[in-house]
């Protein structure tokens, strides 16, 4: 029996095995990491390769060192080898800090990810799925990553999940050798935004509690959109409603199906705009076009978005796939570095503004979300009183 890494867990061990002396390196950052760098680290790992069996020894004696400091139970019978290989692992590690332990973890990871990006150099087999996705179908084809929101019974409405894993298919195509990177719908949604059900499961430190989650999520999102380093397109399949047609204007390029329409209700909801809209929207189709969107939830359609700009082209429903993806493969055969670049010399100079605008939307926003009339308005959706 090996050492398992297991879908949503903890690394967990389950072998009989002669435990190195760990050599930890306190790193010059130790003590830097953040317990959000941590609880990343925690994610990625669910997502990378088998790394063997003395590194996810390592891997869990970190994580119970920064979660519960110095081994602290008693040593197993030398009859229980799994647990008495964990046990000298953890054991290992003596009285090193919790939070060397926390910054050895997450520099543990970060070097296992960036060495499974090298080796994934070699280019996947061609539209291979990627493994680890729940709620996206995320496929690498002709240098092209693809992010294909996969709900469709629920018109690729976003969880918490989802916005998780987008963040971790975003990070993984950033360091993989595609060129390039679509985010679409699977059916006849793009997607209509924010799942209205994220608001309700309220944990019992009360909705507060809930709106400060909700915020570091959306925070985070967002950011990753202002940071993604390589083309980004979206090709939005049907109608987008909320927070997937506001990050709309920190993607690169923007095709739309003629079926398209674009939606962001937030006095309906009683919220307020993200995804930088409030920035980039009047930027993008001036501030009396964006207001009559943001402020008073004008749903447009693709040939209007695209008349203000917030789209590049409208093909045909009946032929948007075939139209799109044959120009994207085109555009995926262009040297990737100078697309790279050239995208950066473009929107580098304003990404400081952007995480700025990011952080102070999303504090307007918390606000809101506790307020009755977003409380009412989701209640509304959710009791079948209220749709679009
Ligand atoms: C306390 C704080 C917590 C904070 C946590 C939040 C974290 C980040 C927040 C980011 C801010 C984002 C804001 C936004 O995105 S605002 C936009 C929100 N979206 C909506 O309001 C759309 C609601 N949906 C609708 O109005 C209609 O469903 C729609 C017009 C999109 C489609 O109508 P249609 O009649 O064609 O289809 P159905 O309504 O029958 O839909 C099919 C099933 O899908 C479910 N559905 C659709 N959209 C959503 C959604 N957004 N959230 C949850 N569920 C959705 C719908 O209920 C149907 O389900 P059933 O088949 O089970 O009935």
């Amino acid at each position: 029996m090996g050492l398992r890494m297991q879908r949503g867990r903890r690394p967990v061990a389950g072998s009989s095995l002669q435990v190195p002396a760990l050599q930890l390196h306190v790193s010059k950052t130790a003590m830097r990491a953040s317990q959000k760098d941590f609880e990343s680290a925690l994610s990625q790992v669910k997502l990378l390769k088998d790394p063997g069996n003395e590194v996810k020894l390592k891997l869990y004696a970190l994580y119970k060192q920064a979660t519960e400091g110095p081994c602290n139970t008693p040593k197993p019978g030398v009859f229980d080898l799994i647990n008495k290989a964990k046990w000298d692992a953890w054991n290992a590690l003596g009285s090193l800090p919790k939070e060397t332990a926390r910054q050895n973890y997450v520099d543990l990871v970060s070097g296992l990810s960036s060495s499974s990006d090298s080796s994934s150099q070699v280019k996947p087999e061609a539209d291979r799925k990627q493994p680890g996705y729940e709620t996206l179908v995320v496929t690498y084809e002709d240098s092209i990553t693809k992010i294909m929101m996969n709900r469709p019974a629920k018109k690729n409405a976003v969880t918490t999940q989802m916005y998780n894993e987008i963040m971790l298919a975003l990070k993984a195509a950033s360091k993989d050798d595609s060129a390039i990177t679509v985010l679409t719908g699977n059916g006849d949604y793009y997607s209509s935004g924010n799942d209205l059900t994220n608001f309700t499961d309220i944990p019992p430190e009360g909705i507060e509690e809930k709106a400060k989650s909700g915020a570091i999520l959306l925070r985070d999102f967002v950011d990753c959109f202002i940071d993604f380093p390589k083309p980004l397109i979206a090709a939005v399949n049907g109608p987008a409603v909320g927070i997937s047609v506001t990050i709309l204007g920190l993607f690169d390029t923007v095709y739309a199906s003629s079926r398209a329409t674009f939606h962001t209700p937030f006095s309906h909801l009683g919220q307020s705009p993200e995804g930088c809209s409030s920035y980039t929207f009047p930027k993008i189709m001036g501030p009396a076009k964006a207001a009559e969107m943001l402020i008073f939830g004008k749903k447009i359609t693709a040939a209007e978005a695209c008349a203000q700009g917030l789209v590049t082209e409208v093909f045909p429903d009946s032929t948007f796939q075939k139209e799109v993806w044959t120009r994207l493969k085109a555009y995926s055969k262009l040297p990737p570095n100078a697309m790279r670049i050239s995208k950066q010399v473009i929107r580098n100079r304003e990404k400081e503004k952007l995480h700025a605008i990011n952080a102070e939307e999303i504090r307007v926003l918390q606000e809101r979300w506790l307020s009755d009339e977003c409380t009412n308005a989701v209640m509304n959706f959710l009791t079948r009183k209220a749709k679009l």
